[in-house]
């Protein structure tokens, strides 16, 4: 088992990976629950005294989401209430000096690790141990924190790396959400357990839904992923327009494996019966998925799939949902996504909300974090945790 900030010696320059991946509207990235819990991290490390500098990511390369750390810096500084310097740069000189001025309780935040080639390059443990981002910043610190719980199903650099070559310990968020997640995997349910699956990420959920056949009764399908399988059903949806680069390439990666769900899965697979769209005037308008083709972007699921939805939750005895049924930060499109996790908060069945899109939807439509078992900050990792499968991350820093 990894070491926690209790074993942390008193003294050293600590090098922390942290998660705040965030939503970004129109170029400005959008505070979540990501920051305040990081924060509480750093406070407890900055306030025992250590130097810090701090290792994150912002989206993926070629997406509109990869930008900078800046505006990361300024809002990790309103939870912190103390300053938090930024540099444009991960591991060159510019970088270098600017950790090496690091006093003691004093913060800087490092320039987005995916802007660095070999941070996702395909490759072991051992292979990121000798990469120059490794080899260069383990020589400037003392210890290694790894804070990121939502990335820790990814085999990066920044997360497996350090661990081959520093002495390393788990953060706080990465204790608290790890032993959350795992006590929930130990859990058994003797009533119908659903399981509710959007967002964007495919990938990501098709794996997990192929572990948890013993566990999982009904899948509700929406978002990006529920659009894939439909069109695996036959249905004319679920393929890039107007400029999207959502589907095309998941759907040449799990064409075969979606099919293959559907059919040994059956009836226990719900898609959605109806979507919703932005018609000509700006309103929303929904269309029955039987006989649809897809001349625009679908944003949501429509009002007929999310009243079946509801039913479902209403039986259940535990509720897992992991990405959002549409794009609920509109609300013209957050029907699906709110109505769900409504009906989630009316029951008093066992219900976990993850993932960092989607868990702003709790604060942004009025409800509370006590209406759910729990909520997590982290979305791919926190589903892997439900299958038993072990996490990267805890495995490099057990290691
Ligand atoms: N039909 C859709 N089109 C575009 N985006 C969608 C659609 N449905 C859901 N989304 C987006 O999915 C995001 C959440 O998915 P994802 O990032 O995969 O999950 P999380 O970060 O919550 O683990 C939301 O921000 C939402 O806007
Ligand atoms: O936001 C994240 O994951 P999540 O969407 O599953 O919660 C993590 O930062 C991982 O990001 P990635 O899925 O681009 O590797």
């Amino acid at each position: 088992m990894f070491e926690t900030l209790d074993d942390l010696p008193e003294e050293g320059r600590l090098l922390v990976r942290i998660d705040v991946n965030s939503p970004v509207e129109n170029g400005e990235v959008q505070d979540n629950r990501r920051f305040a819990r990081h924060a509480g991290t750093l406070r407890e490390l900055a306030d025992a005294g250590h130097p810090l500098a701090v290792l994150a990511h912002q989206g993926r390369p070629g997406r509109d989401t990869f930008v900078s750390l800046e505006q990361h810096a300024e809002i990790l500084f309103e939870h912190l209430d103390r300053e938090v310097r930024y540099v444009p740069d991960t591991y060159g000189e510019e970088a270098l000096e600017a950790i090496r001025n690091l006093g003691a309780g004093e913060i800087l935040l490092l320039e987005n690790v995916r802007m660095v080639d070999e941070e996702l390059a395909d490759r072991t443990p051992e292979e990121h141990a000798k990469s120059a981002l490794v080899e260069t910043l383990s020589q400037e610190f003392d210890a290694y924190v790894n804070d990121a719980y939502s990335t820790a199903h990814r085999g990066h650099a920044s997360i497996v790396g350090f661990p081959q070559v520093m002495d390393s310990y788990a953060g706080r968020v990465m204790e608290v959400e790890y032993e959350a997640n795992s006590a929930i995997q130990e859990r058994e349910f003797d009533g119908h357990v659903a399981m509710v699956l959007g967002g964007t990420k495919a990938d990501d959920l098709i794996g997990v839904m192929e572990r948890v056949e013993d566990t999982v009764d009904t899948f509700l399908m929406g978002g990006i992923v529920g659009e894939l399988f439909l069109r695996a059903a036959g249905h004319d949806v679920g393929y890039d327009v107007e400029g999207t680069d959502f589907f095309d390439e998941q759907w040449d990666d799990q064409e075969e494996t979606i099919r293959e769900l559907l059919d040994s899965y059956g009836g226990r697979i719900l898609l959605p019966v109806d979507l919703a769209y932005e018609d000509d005037a700006g309103e929303r308008a929904e269309v029955a998925v039987e006989g649809v083709e897809k001349e625009a972007s679908f944003l949501d699921v429509g009002s007929e799939t999310v009243e079946g939805y509801e039913e479902v939750v209403a039986d259940s005895e535990a509720v897992f949902v992991k990405g959002a049924l549409g794009v609920f930060e509109d609300e013209r499109f957050s029907k699906g996504t709110v109505g769900v996790i409504e009906a989630i908060a009316k029951t008093d069945c066992f219900s976990v909300v993850g993932g960092g899109d989607t868990s702003r939807a709790i604060g942004m439509y009025g409800l509370s974090e006590d209406d759910f078992s729990h909520v997590s900050i982290a979305g791919g990792a926190y589903v892997r945790a439900l299958t038993g499968e072990s996490l990267v991350a805890i495995e490099a820093l057990s290691g």
